[in-house]
């Protein structure tokens, strides 16, 4: 029964430095199932090349090789790599063991290619192993055996997916001529058990042994004689298992190996790139414990349901007096405003009542409550027992200010007021329940007017401002004896529940309004720390570079020390894609694993800084949430197999031949 057919075959070369040099020169011959054929001939008569063009592994020929009805010539990627798996197995020289990977491993590799079920793949290896005599030693690696012993794994890696066809260029060309007869007696035993063996020797007593010699000089057929008649009706192919494309999760299994044996060059790779992990998260994680501090303390002294609404018009000023250039009286009214505004007495920082119902009508707000809120340029003071202090800000109360707030005391009554604790403390130790007297300008006029002292007032647990709080219903009236009206300039919404207030702030915000002046400085606060966080994660991403680089280089290393390694994958039937996945695999192995150490130092750098932050200031200064974590790991996985595409690609190109040929 033909098994393969040659019709002509030839292989021109075409060499790096010009010219073209001719291997093959038109080579003729039928194979038979069972058979054992030698080919012999004189080193450089182009042996190796006509088995490569066998093999598949060099589809760029003349003429045709016609395995199934079809020249190899004409099949497709996928055609050629079922070829591989199904029709053919390799046996080589040197052995071509996979070093990091363990006998059961090497003579199963066929079958992981193919897809196959792991437990059936090593029911297989391991019946194989016990056949060629190593059932004992499955779990070495070929370094911990013979070279006798590797080439036997070598046949049974050959054999796995039981081919019709193996192809074994001097397969005891390394071996002593013991071990020779034991490997050549396991040769002429699969030609007996009814497949094609083609083998290349130089030794004629090897060339003795099969039942056909064939010898090629200088690319042609010379001599094909025939020294035992051989017949099988049919050839035997195992239908047991079905061949697929290897899956994902095994080019990650075959990664994992890769990178165990590799583990302390991996390791130290993963740790280079985990500083750089490190620095940006422990970076962003610092922002954001600052940032998070200073908004808790700046919001800690303000009621979280409370929105407070402002007038923007220093915005609308600050416009005007830009576009003032050169025109002294648009200044003069711009500078007007801004005193006006920042006095509370301008008409433009006031609201209408419309303005106020409109706000009213946001939803969420659940309460509106009108305040006012004056800066005395050295007008208002507070005195007692002859004691004077000025007074800065003069303010209404609302919702805004909180128990946390009043210090000692409560909230003012009818006629009563408070005090910021500077100003208390001026005054007297014991102010609280005293009366005291405010002065103000109210209508052009400087007035005077007796308040109780209700309590004292803290708006932060360091900084005070000399601030007096009243009643807004008290200072209307007295805004009203003396001729004026007070009109609100601010304006508090309460909603019913804290996580409302961040919407209703929103909105405002869209509205055109400002919030409270403690609200602008924190967001300018934050603004400049997310700025300077921004920077520094920036810097701390340019280590990121240095890990794509570092991993780019050392994946590069591993492309060219497993090229030969590459090579035997493409013989058993690697895809492109299959010896992508496993690179990409590796790099994503390396990025995971420095992910995880970054983090990892993160969370333990964190645990210490907060420590030593805790006991000094009693604040978390690194804040490492989840999605800070999250990020330092998906960066890494993501540089690290960006990194990895370029050895992966390379590695996926490179030439089955070539890579066999390799020294
Ligand atoms: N890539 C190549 N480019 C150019 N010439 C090549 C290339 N590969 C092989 N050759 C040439 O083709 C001829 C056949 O080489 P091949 O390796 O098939 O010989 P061989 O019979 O197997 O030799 P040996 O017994 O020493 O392994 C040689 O002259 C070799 O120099």
């Amino acid at each position: 029964m033909t098994v393969l057919e040659l019709r002509n075959v030839t292989k021109t070369y075409k060499m790096a430095g010009g010219g073209t040099f001719q291997a093959l020169r038109g080579i003729s011959a039928s194979f038979n199932a069972g058979e054992l054929v030698a080919i012999v001939g004189e080193s450089g008569s182009g042996k190796s090349t006509l088995m490569n063009t066998i093999g598949g592994l060099d589809s760029d020929f003349g003429g045709e090789i016609i395995y199934e009805g079809k020249n190899l010539a004409k099949y497709s990627t996928q055609e050629l790599v079922d070829y591989h798996k199904k029709s053919i197995g390799f046996i080589f020289q040197n052995f071509n063991l996979i070093p990091h990977l363990n006998l059961l491993d090497n003579v199963a590799l066929a079958m992981t290619l193919s897809n196959i079920d792991q437990k059936e793949r090593e029911k297989r290896a391991k019946q194989l192993l016990e056949q060629v005599g190593l059932g004992e030693h499955i779990y070495k690696t070929p370094d911990e055996i013979s070279g006798g012993q590797k080439q036997r794994v070598a046949i049974a890696r050959a054999l796995i997916n039981d081919p019709d066809m193996i192809i074994a260029d001097e397969p005891t060309g390394a071996l002593d001529a013991e071990t020779t007869t034991i490997v050549l007696d396991m040769i002429k035993d699969i030609a007996k058990s009814g497949k094609l063996v083609l083998m290349v020797t130089h030794s004629e007593r090897v060339a003795s042994h099969c039942s056909r010699v064939i010898r090629i000089d200088n690319g042609k057929l010379l001599d094909d004689v025939e020294q035992e008649q051989v017949q099988f009706l049919s050839k035997k192919t195992n239908d047991n298992f079905q061949i697929k494309n290897m899956s994902v999760l095994n080019a990650f299994r075959l990664a994992v190996l890769n990178m165990k044996a590799k583990f302390g060059r991996n390791a130290l790779v993963a740790l280079g790139s985990s500083i750089g992990i490190m620095s940006v998260v422990l970076m962003l994680s610092l922002g954001k414990g600052v940032t998070s501090y200073v908004k808790n303390t700046m919001n800690s002294y303000t009621n979280p349901k409370v929105t407070e609404v402002h007038k923007s018009s220093t915005t609308k000023n600050s416009n005007m007096s830009a576009k003032a250039t050169g025109d002294s009286s648009t200044q003069a009214q711009a500078n007007q405003n801004v005193l006006s505004s920042l006095t509370g007495t301008g008409s433009d920082s006031t609201f209408t009542k419309k303005e106020i119902s409109k706000l009213a009508k946001l939803k969420y707000v659940d309460k509106v409550q009108k305040g006012f809120s004056t800066i005395s340029l050295g007008t208002t003071s507070v005195t007692y027992n002859k004691k004077s202090a000025s007074i800065i800000q003069l303010q209404t109360m609302s919702s805004s200010v909180t128990k946390s707030n009043i210090t000692r005391g409560h909230r003012p009554g009818k006629n009563e007021i408070l005090l910021d604790t500077g100003t208390a403390d001026t005054l007297g130790k014991n102010i609280v329940g005293k009366t005291v007297t405010l002065t103000m300008t109210v209508n052009s006029k400087q007035i005077s007017k007796s308040f109780k002292v209700a309590g004292t007032y803290s708006q932060s647990s360091n900084s005070s401002s000399a601030t007096v709080f009243a009643r807004y219903t008290d200072l209307q009236k007295l805004y009203k004896e003396n001729g004026a009206t007070l009109k609100a300039n601010v304006i508090y919404l309460t909603t019913k529940d804290k996580e409302q207030t961040a919407k209703v702030k929103t909105k405002v915000k869209k509205m055109g309004y400002t919030g409270s002046i403690q609200e602008t400085m924190t967001d300018m606060f934050s603004d400049m720390l997310s700025i300077i966080t921004d920077v520094l994660t920036a810097i701390a991403a340019v280590s990121l570079v240095v890990s794509a680089i570092m991993i780019l280089v050392v994946l590069n290393i591993s492309v060219v020390e497993r090229t030969k390694e590459i090579g035997v994958l493409k013989a058993l039937g690697a895809r492109r894609k299959d010896i992508r996945r496993i690179f990409v695999s590796e790099a994503f192995l390396i990025g995971f694993s420095a992910g995880a150490l970054g983090d990892a130092v993160t969370y333990i750098l964190s645990l210490i800084a907060n420590h030593f932050s805790q006991s000094l200031f009693s604040i978390n200064v690194v804040a490492l949430t989840p999605k800070y974590a999250i990020i330092g790991m998906l960066l890494s996985i993501i540089i690290s197999m960006l990194a990895g595409l370029m050895p992966a690609n390379s590695a996926s190109k490179l030439d089955p031949v070539d890579s066999l040929r390799k020294e």
